[in-house]
């Protein structure tokens, strides 16, 4: 089945191939398809901000500002009062042709001049740099941005806030902070994850009458994630069909983690749920969650039967690095059942690297994963998918780079990208979740990779449910009730809950 290019994520290069496939099989000019953006952007200004009646339109000096001035046009003919400022004396191409079309139409332009006041509108239109910047904006532009920024007037952005890469969503320099982002023909993978998701707002797709056949022959870089639900049990199952996971993790002080990891596999389903943890633990994990079957070990020898009993690890969660830590995690490692590897336990795979050949799912932060490929974490950041990629083919592992629009690729090169979860995640215990719902997907007879996507969704949506009363002080424990209605959704994905 073609891939819905709402869903399907693309390079630059990728996107230009889009672009000269459009104009090849809609036999229409570049002006043509430049109307058809400022037509799509005008919708979404009108749709957003319907009261506006004055806007003000940055235009840079390539194709992105060509957009702006057309827009400027379409804006001026429906009666709104439009200001529109050029970084540039000129434009290029196709966008001096646009420039001339504003000019024509009776539109000034106002040259940008840091020293002057910006003018006092209802919506600012960035149409200053779309997917033609390839590095951070000079020193114009970047004045012209922050000042956009600092004016706390809502922003509409053509095709990418500027100052964003649209290939890996970096911020080199000074980058629009838009309130909406009207992207055009095809997504850019740079604008779903990591720092660019604070940057573009809400975002639309105009695919500008493109037809599906131009998309068709292209495989897109990466995909959205979509709403999947899990396959539906059998009435006759019992526990044992649906797996055993065994956490290994709770140093001392770090219990909590375990037991997040352990009840949220028992919520996402798995049959029976193990904690092997130390013994100052064990009453009150069995005592707090009853359901869990939890057992002391001191050492590999006590680890050993538990994994014999085991059909999925989830190892890491509050494990330390200390002596009592690595040695279980050596025998766990040998075991050769599926792994989900977080925390702790990749700290210590960051020390002692091994490429994996049973079935393993590694769910780093961007600290781990910059531990794990020794980078730094803004390094990291600045290509979240370099990064991911890179994890999987040298751990031969699933992983899943977390943050804002977290990222899952596998050593084939496959890369999916979540669109759910809010900020309010980034607090203690959602990590230790996450691994207890991939572990027990993997309990429950998924792949890893696909294991890995339906827990990253499950995860990132319960988040978004359990954040309706507010996504400052929320807990991990508050996604376990979510999580449980959306694991039950029905296998078409037609939930209530989503
Ligand atoms: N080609 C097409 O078929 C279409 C293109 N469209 C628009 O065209 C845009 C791409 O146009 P362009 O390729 O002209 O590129 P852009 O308009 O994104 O920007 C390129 C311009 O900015 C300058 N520039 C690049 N990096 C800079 C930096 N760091 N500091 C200062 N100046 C810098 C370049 O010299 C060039 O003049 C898209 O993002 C989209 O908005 C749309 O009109 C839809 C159709
Ligand atoms: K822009």
């Amino acid at each position: 089945m073609p891939t819905s290019p709402h869903r399907a994520l693309y390079t630059v290069d990728q996107v230009r191939a889009l672009e000269r496939g459009a104009l090849d099989a809609m036999a229409v000019s570049n002006h043509e398809l430049m109307l058809r953006a400022a037509h799509a952007a005008f919708d979404s200004l009108r749709r957003h901000w319907p009261q506006a009646a004055r806007i003000a339109i940055h235009c840079g000096p390539g194709n992105n500002g060509g957009d702006g001035f057309l827009l400027g046009v379409l804006a001026r003919e429906a009666g709104l009062q439009v200001d529109v400022v050029a970084l540039t004396e000129s434009s290029r191409g196709e966008a001096a042709q646009a420039r001339a079309g504003w000019e024509a139409a009776g539109g000034r332009v106002r040259l940008w001049d840091d020293t002057e006041a910006l003018p006092q509108v209802d919506v600012h239109v960035d149409a200053m740099y779309g997917i033609g910047l390839n590095r951070a904006p000079d020193a114009a532009g970047a004045a012209l941005i922050e000042a956009i920024n600092a004016s706390a007037i809502p922003v509409l952005a053509l095709d990418l806030p500027s100052g964003l890469s649209a290939d890996s969503g970096d911020c080199p320099g000074a980058v629009i902070r838009a309130d909406v982002t009207v992207t055009f023909i095809a997504h850019k993978r740079g604008l779903h994850t990591g720092r660019a998701v604070d940057r573009v707002g809400a975002l639309e797709l105009a695919t500008l009458g493109v037809p599906a056949s131009v998309y068709s022959p292209l495989q897109p870089d990466a995909l959205l994630l979509v709403a999947e639900a899990l396959p539906p049990r059998a009435r006759h199952a019992n526990k044992g069909d649906n797996g055993h996971v065994l956490v290994v993790g709770g140093d001392r002080g770090m219990a909590g983690a375990a037991r997040l990891a352990g009840e949220a596999a028992l919520r996402a389903g798995a049959g029976l749920v193990s904690v092997a943890t130390r013994a100052e633990h064990v009453f009150a994990l069995n005592a707090a969650r009853p359901e869990l079957m939890v057992h002391a070990v001191d050492g590999p020898q006590t680890l050993e039967p538990m994994l014999e009993r085991a059909s999925v690890l989830a190892l890491g969660p509050g494990l330390g690095k200390g002596a009592w830590g690595h040695a279980l995690w050596l025998t766990a490692l040998d075991a050769g059942k599926p792994t989900v590897l977080d925390a702790d336990g990749l700290n210590l795979l960051a020390r002692e690297p091994r490429v994996f050949t049973t079935p393993t799912v590694m769910t780093p932060h961007p600290g781990e994963a910059a531990r794990l490929l020794g980078m730094t974490v803004d390094a990291i950041e600045r290509d979240r998918f370099s990064a991911v990629r890179e994890l999987a083919s040298r751990y031969g592992a699933v992983v899943v780079l977390k943050g804002a629009g977290s990222l899952v690729a596998d050593a084939d090169g496959r890369l999916d990208v979540c669109p759910w979860g809010n900020p309010g995640m980034a607090s203690g215990g959602m990590g230790d979740l996450l691994t207890g719902i991939v572990a027990a997907m993997l309990a429950q007879g998924c792949e890893p990779w696909e294991a890995a996507c339906l827990a990253v969704g499950l995860h990132a949506r319960a988040g978004d449910l359990a954040a309706r009363q507010g996504e400052r002080g929320l807990l991990a424990s508050d996604l376990l009730d979510p999580l449980r209605a959306l694991g039950n959704a029905l296998p078409d994905g037609a939930s209530s809950h989503a």
